[in-house]
């Protein structure tokens, strides 16, 4: 695959060589503990560094929580760095799981950090949060795909705290009526359609976030509506520890399991450094056998 794919080639060139599971780096202080590691810079890096190489072979795509790495300041972004370097000469599609968010302008500043070729921080792709509107994040998510990177916006999150907020109303927008969740995926989903203008794409290379431990129906979201343009990718975090099966991703994600991204960090994580490299492979033909 040559440099200037974009990010939706890329996540489909790893769909199909590694299958759909993205596994998550999420260095939580009980999980240094039990892999016989420190809670501190250090810690966190080693354990980045073993999962990207249980990984490495195995699944195409990982996802650093930077919240674990941020713990520790600049040592812990130094250590983070260092993980990403590996994971990116690994091969493997790396998704920061940054959840930034603010006016456009700002935003854009996240964008360089994260996705710039040559940043110390660069990554394939990153989660934006739309609280300040899908519109302030336009400019990011342009300059995104301009590289080659990619980007997922938060719509219906896994939290049942979320629902409150995101199955809300919109009063006033050209969604009008659709509720927030419904909006963000109807948004991505236009937008990578009239970016790919005709183009082949088979993937997008903007995506959301739908939580895989919920009922779609009831945030406003159609699974089985007709999508124009390429197909939508779907972060979905929720499996393992926060309840979701595997076996369920048909009946919970419908005609949009076709972009769907199999998220899960502490029910691999916790397999431990002796066990982690059999745990990834066994999901990953896990979520082969689901998806039929
Ligand atoms: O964007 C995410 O990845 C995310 C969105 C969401 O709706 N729910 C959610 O759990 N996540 C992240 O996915 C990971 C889930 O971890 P586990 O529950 O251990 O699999 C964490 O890093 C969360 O921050």
């Amino acid at each position: 695959m040559s440099d200037t794919a974009s990010f939706g080639d890329r996540l489909g060139a790893a769909f199909d060589r590694f299958g759909r599971l993205c596994v998550g780096i999420d260095p939580h202080a009980s999980l240094l503990d039990s892999w016989g590691l420190t809670d501190d810079a250090d810690g966190v890096r080693e354990f980045g560094l073993r999962v990207v190489d249980a990984a490495h072979g195995r699944a195409g795509i990982v996802k650093p929580q930077i919240s674990f790495f941020e713990r520790f300041g600049s040592r812990g972004f130094a250590a983070l760095e260092r993980v990403l370097a590996h994971a990116a000469s690994a091969g493997l599609l790396v998704i920061g799981d940054v959840k930034r968010g603010d006016i456009g302008s700002t935003v854009e500043a996240y964008g360089d950090a994260w996705l710039s070729p040559g940043s110390p921080l660069e990554v394939d792709a990153i989660t934006l949060s739309p609280y300040l509107g899908l519109g302030s994040l336009a400019s990011t998510l342009e300059r995104a795909e301009s590289l080659g990177k990619g980007a997922f916006v938060l719509a219906a999150t896994s939290n049942p705290e979320g629902a409150a907020v995101q199955q809300a109303v919109l009063q006033s927008s050209s969604r009008e009526g659709d509720t927030v969740a419904a909006a963000m995926v109807g948004g991505v989903t236009d937008w990578n359609a009239r970016r790919a203008d005709g183009a082949e794409a088979r993937f997008g290379s903007i995506g959301v976030v739908l939580g895989a431990t919920l009922d779609l129906s009831r945030f406003g979201i159609d699974r089985d509506s007709e999508q124009p343009g390429p197909i939508l990718p779907v972060l979905a975090p929720g499996f393992g520890s926060q309840g979701a099966a595997v076996s369920d991703i048909r009946s919970t994600f419908g005609a949009l399991a076709r972009g769907v991204i199999v998220s899960e960090s502490r029910s691999l994580l916790e397999a431990g450094p002796d066990g982690i490299t059999d745990a990834i492979a066994r999901r990953v033909d896990e979520v082969e056998k689901a998806r039929g």
